[in-house]
């Protein structure tokens, strides 16, 4: 059985607490045979701030660079609210993103039949949505030049954030979207700002040759964000495959995870080309939530986001399909027992923390053998 090496990055908050129930299901997955892992871990974020006055050291990198897949918790916090711009704990992840060339980051909203009362939406509006928000990671404002504040001559300052676009990223972007469209209901919503921005112009322009060049038996749709966020809270159920840019699917993705019941239910994989010699495929797995520095330390994240996302390296990474499978389904399985940690929680439920969700999710991953 080949080993696959994983790098495990707690970060900061609840980073930390939700990665130890995920180190409990990868020793699992490795104690019944269902894979075998060589596993290191490092510092991200503030934590490595902390020790190294970087969010991410050469020596990370490094590790990042060898690994197969990547499992980040999550980075940030008010700690480091006062740190240098280039130094502060986000830094750390954009770095990871940009140097490893994580350009596609899928963001699946699904709600589990369980949770549809979670949900800040009616429950008809919300059962058994399925939606993929498939985000462009290394480019778009976050990345685009000049990132700058300068002093004006008048004592006020001037800030600058820069939306770059090249067509190459939106190529490709675009592909990821319409090949994952073919494997599900074949539809994607574009979403962009063409009426405001030159780069959603070209974003528009992109996808629509793409669509006609490769993918014209997947139905595709174009809207405009703002109208996408509205559509999103409005019916979400009409949506498919969603593709946009950095910024917007930052926003997006937050507004899909309400709909399914809480932020600690989203995982996502951020996603690479796969390498022409080595025929792999660059990845890191981390929930969508932040590091919830409300409630960290007590015990009470929820993991589910974060054990998602390894179902997805999984899946993405190390071609178990079937133990993604049976990971899921005892994340169903005990959403349905009735098992619910403080964000999802409602009345005659069983209130659990963290560690106890992660018990009650290994216990179900025992029962299906
Ligand atoms: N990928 C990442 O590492 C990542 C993502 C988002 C935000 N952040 C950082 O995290 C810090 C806090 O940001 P924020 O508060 O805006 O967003 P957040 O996602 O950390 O928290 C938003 C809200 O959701 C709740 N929440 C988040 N994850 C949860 C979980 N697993 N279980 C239960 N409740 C959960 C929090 O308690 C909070 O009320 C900031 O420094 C931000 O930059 C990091
Ligand atoms: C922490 C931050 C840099 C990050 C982002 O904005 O991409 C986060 O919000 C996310 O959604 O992964
Ligand atoms: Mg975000």
């Amino acid at each position: 059985m080949a080993t696959h090496k994983l790098l495990l990055l707690p970060g900061d908050g609840i980073g930390p607490e939700v990665m130890a129930e995920v180190k409990k299901v990868v020793g699992w997955l490795d104690s019944h045979g269902f894979a075998s892992f060589s596993i290191e871990e490092d510092l991200v974020g503030g934590a490595a701030y902390d020790e190294n006055g970087v969010p991410i050291s050469d020596d990370a990198m490094a590790k990042a660079f060898d690994a197969d897949a990547i499992l980040l918790g999550a980075v940030g916090g008010p700690k480091w609210n006062t740190v240098g711009f280039d130094v502060r704990p986000e830094a750390g992840l954009l770095r990871l993103r940009k140097d490893l060339q994580l350009f596609a980051n899928l963001r699946p909203a699904v709600c589990y039949p369980a949770l549809a009362e979670a949900s800040s939406l009616k429950r008809d509006l919300v059962e058994g949505l399925d939606v993929l928000i498939v985000r462009e990671l290394t480019g778009g404002v976050y990345f685009g030049e000049p990132k700058t504040i300068t002093d004006l001559l008048d004592g006020q300052k001037r800030a600058v954030d820069t939306q770059v676009y090249e067509s190459y990223e939106i190529e490709r972007i675009a592909r990821v979207a319409f090949e994952l469209a073919r494997t599900r209901s074949n539809r994607v919503v574009s979403t962009e700002k063409h009426n405001v921005m030159k780069t959603g112009v070209l974003w528009k322009q992109v996808v629509s040759e793409v669509h006609g060049s490769e993918f014209s038996d997947v139905q595709l749709e174009h809207q405009l964000a703002d109208s996408c966020g509205m559509q999103l809270v409005r019916n979400p159920k009409q949506f498919d495959v969603i593709v946009t840019d950095n910024l917007f699917g930052d926003i997006l993705s937050d507004v899909a995870a309400m709909l399914t019941g809480s932020l600690g239910m989203l995982p996502s994989a951020s996603l690479g080309s796969v390498e022409e010699i080595s025929g792999r495929r660059r990845a890191l797995y981390e929930p969508v939530h932040g590091a919830a520095p409300d409630i960290a330390g007590k015990g009470l994240a929820n993991p589910i986001a974060m054990i998602g996302s390894l179902g997805m390296a999984m899946r993405y990474s190390f071609g178990l399909g079937e133990a993604a499978d049976k990971l899921d389904a005892a994340i169903a399985g005990v959403l349905a027992q009735g098992y619910r940690t403080a964000d999802i929680y409602s009345d005659g439920m069983t209130r659990v923390g963290t560690t106890g969700m992660g018990d009650a999710i290994l216990a179900e991953l025992g029962k299906a053998g």
